[in-house]
């Protein structure tokens, strides 16, 4: 039986490609000067920008002590070598990443990347003590055709395959319907809460109960500052993958905020 826990909401904003380092800077101050430290009691705020930005996100954060996190937004499965374009987790470990994204639907459609290769680059992010926000999601076609939780158990038990217990429990899942993405239709929280709790009886079967019961689950598609109450307050919805909305600062630290319990910013 999965015990009940209290997980810590996190909210990542997944800048994709966008963002200039200039911006970026003047992005983290922004959101920094509209999230005071009192809400990371009770939420974890990370930013994910593109790679051009993490150094100049890390001299900001490390500078002025914020409490903020960042990561990347997708990682080699290889530590080093002759791979021409990739970055290793060892050099995001070395920027202060605390988080790496894999299996993103963008890499997943616009780069061929199957479940294993998410699973490798999973462990690629867990070799450098990086937390991999694991992706998954469904398509319009299989929502439509009632298959999506056999589709994300199985898109779930395939990107884990290569992973222990020991490896999943420091895993973040990140429910995202392709659908649902930078789309403006954002799943109800009923459908986001029928896949996150699917998702977490799949940890339970591959991990166990203890760690299902202490894992963080994410939705992401659409999310803003007006829907993620509904989100948050589903039982095994832990938080949210931003896209479009955490480029806005007013609307990233309020939708934080929101799932810090309030008050607003
Ligand atoms: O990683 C973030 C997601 O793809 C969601 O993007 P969105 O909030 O713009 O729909």
């Amino acid at each position: 039986m999965i015990m009940p826990n209290s997980r810590k909401p996190l909210i990542a904003g997944n800048w994709k490609m966008n963002m200039t380092h200039l911006e970026a800077i003047a992005l983290v101050q922004n959101i920094d000067f509209r999230l005071p430290n009192k809400y990371f009691d009770k939420v974890d705020v990370t930013v994910i920008p593109p790679f051009t930005d993490i150094r100049s996100v890390q001299t900001i954060v490390d500078g002025d002590k914020l409490l903020l996190t960042y990561g990347a937004q997708d990682l080699s499965e290889h530590d080093s070598g002759a791979y021409t374009g990739e970055i290793s987790g060892a050099f995001l470990a070395k920027l202060g990443c605390t988080y790496a994204i894999v299996g993103h639907s963008e890499r997943r459609t616009y780069h061929n990347e199957t479940n294993e290769v998410v699973g490798a680059k999973a462990r690629a992010a867990l070799r450098h003590e990086l937390t991999p926000i694991v992706c998954i999601g469904e398509g319009l076609d299989i929502r439509e055709a009632g298959k999506h939780i056999a589709y994300n158990t199985e898109q779930l038990k395939g990107s884990l395959a290569g992973l222990t217990a020991e490896q999943i429990a420091k895993t973040v899942i990140a429910y995202e319907p392709v659908w649902a993405i930078g789309t403006g239709r954002v799943a109800s929280s009923d459908d986001a809460q029928e896949v996150c709790a699917a998702v977490r009886s799949t940890i339970a079967e591959l991990a166990g109960d203890s760690v299902a019961a202490s894992i963080r689950i994410l939705y992401g598609g659409s999310v803003s500052a007006q829907n993620i109450g509904d989100l948050i307050a589903q039982a095994d919805v832990d938080g949210a993958l931003v896209g479009g909305a955490s480029l806005k600062a007013e609307e990233f630290a309020t939708l934080s905020a929101i799932a810090a319990g309030g008050p607003l910013p």
